[in-house]
């Protein structure tokens, strides 16, 4: 593998594929993006992220609507949602250089476990928390609202011991921040994953559910309590599975979220568009490990069962016609 410039490519430029896939492009990195729907737009006018925080960027990138047509990869960004990550599986694997870094970036618990079966045993596999809003605007057009943030954890793959865990996730850190971005190497991949569910499990179901972004969600009094009391059940899910969080964890996303403009989670976008929910990763994993531990999360549970049904509805009835469109 070349590690002076490694090559990276993105499997899945969405929000995040395309966020993260400009900066490093922009920071000089050779960056190969494959993407579907909206391949041909970027191809033709290339990739264009409107921030807030970094201005309008706009870049020509290496696009690919098949995997087979991309050199070999270094590193591997995984932009896609957990739902597709089963059929992105022997996509990674083709576009994998040898000992290639896979780094899901994606929310949820057992997404790693999912996906380790399905790829060779040669390629490490880490996870990668995205603290950042951000979204698809148009084909080929990402608009990114606030912070920026990616930490990163080894899951599994060939490192023999921990020193070399962590160097590989050490070197991923370092390209993101060469790229202007703040990312941490994290020891515990499975804890962070459950600390992440805290903002995901509250915010995302309840958007979809009650159709209101974070500013109305955080403004009414009986939603701010059901945001609290589904955090609160976070909190205690993890503590049965062994992770104790940061006491006073719960508090502190709640007065980050305060502070953010107003935000639509990427679950109403995918209820919007019609794709499937991210179910199984943000709500029926950790719903299963707790109560395997023996802790039942009736809240959450009950959040669950209601997105579930939208999920399907949507699945067998098509287009629903929501009754609002994010801002
Ligand atoms: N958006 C955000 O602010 C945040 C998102 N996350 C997490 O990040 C992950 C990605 O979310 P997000 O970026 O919002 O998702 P998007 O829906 O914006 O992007 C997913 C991308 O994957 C592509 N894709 C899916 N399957 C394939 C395939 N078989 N071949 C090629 N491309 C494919 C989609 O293409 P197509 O257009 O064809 O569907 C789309 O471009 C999720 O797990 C989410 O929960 C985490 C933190 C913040
Ligand atoms: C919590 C938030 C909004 C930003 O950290 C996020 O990462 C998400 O939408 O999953």
């Amino acid at each position: 593998m070349n590690t002076s410039n490694p090559r990276i490519g993105v499997i899945g430029t969405g929000a995040i594929g395309g966020f993260y896939g400009l900066m490093l492009a922009r920071a000089g990195f050779e960056v190969h993006l494959l993407l579907r729907s909206e391949f041909e737009a970027v191809q033709r006018n290339g990739l264009q992220v409107d921030s807030a925080v970094h201005g309008s960027m706009q870049m020509n990138i290496a696009a690919y609507a098949d995997a087979a047509d991309m050199p070999a990869c270094d590193w591997l960004l995984v932009g896609a949602k957990t739902t597709s990550n089963a059929e992105l599986a022997p996509l990674i694997a083709t576009v994998a250089a040898p000992q290639a870094k896979v780094v899901l970036l994606q929310n949820g618990l057992g997404v790693e476990e999912q996906l380790r079966p399905l790829l060779p045993d040669h390629l490490h596999l880490l996870g990668g928390l995205c603290f950042i809003c951000v979204n698809r605007e148009a084909p080929g057009v990402i608009r990114h609202q606030s912070l920026g943030a990616v930490n990163l954890g080894y899951h599994s793959g060939p490192a023999v011991d921990q020193a070399q865990r962590q160097a590989i996730v050490e070197a991923g850190a370092a390209l993101f921040h060469a790229a202007g971005i703040d990312s941490q190497a994290m020891t515990d991949l499975a804890q962070a994953r459950w600390q992440k569910l805290v903002w995901n499990v509250p915010y995302n179901g309840l958007s979809v559910l009650l159709r209101a972004s974070t500013t109305p969600l955080m403004a009414d009094t009986d939603s701010r309590a059901l945001i609290q009391a589904l955090m609160a059940e976070v909190v205690q899910g993890a503590r049965a599975c062994g992770h104790e969080l940061p006491q006073g964890y719960a508090e502190h996303l709640f007065a980050v979220t305060q502070k953010m403009p107003d935000y639509w989670p990427s679950m109403y976008h995918d209820f919007t568009q019609q794709r499937p929910l991210e179910l199984a990763a943000i709500y029926a994993e950790p719903l299963a490990r707790a109560q395997a531990a023996g802790c039942e999360l009736p809240k959450i549970q009950a959040l669950y069962q209601a997105l579930a049904f939208i999920d399907r509805q949507v699945a067998s009835r098509g287009k629903p016609a929501p009754t609002t469109t994010p801002l």
